[in-house]
């Protein structure tokens, strides 16, 4: 795992209150994470906004997952 990529979706963005991407990645203690690639992805579970954008951003790491998300999305 020591490579691995972190994508997180930060959901319920359509709810008011919800903690925006900025305050996830505060309290989650990301911004201390220099060795990493990570992203905090806006969303919305019930409508599937973001969902896309998080993958995109995931698909600069790895070739397959490209492949995969360009064929079934
Ligand atoms: N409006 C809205 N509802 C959501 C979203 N994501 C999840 N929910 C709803 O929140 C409820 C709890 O969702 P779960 O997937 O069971 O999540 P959980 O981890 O068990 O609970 P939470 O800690 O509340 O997220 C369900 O009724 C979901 O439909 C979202 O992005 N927007």
């Amino acid at each position: 795992m020591q490579d691995a990529v972190i994508l997180i979706y930060a959901n319920k963005q359509d709810i008011p209150g919800a903690m925006d991407s900025h305050e996830v990645q505060e309290k989650l203690g990301l911004t201390r994470l220099r060795d990493r690639n990570w992203h905090v992805q806006p969303a919305c579970a019930t409508t599937g906004e973001g969902l896309r954008e998080g993958l995109n951003w995931m698909t600069m790491f790895c070739a397959r997952a490209y492949l995969f998300v360009h064929t079934y999305m």
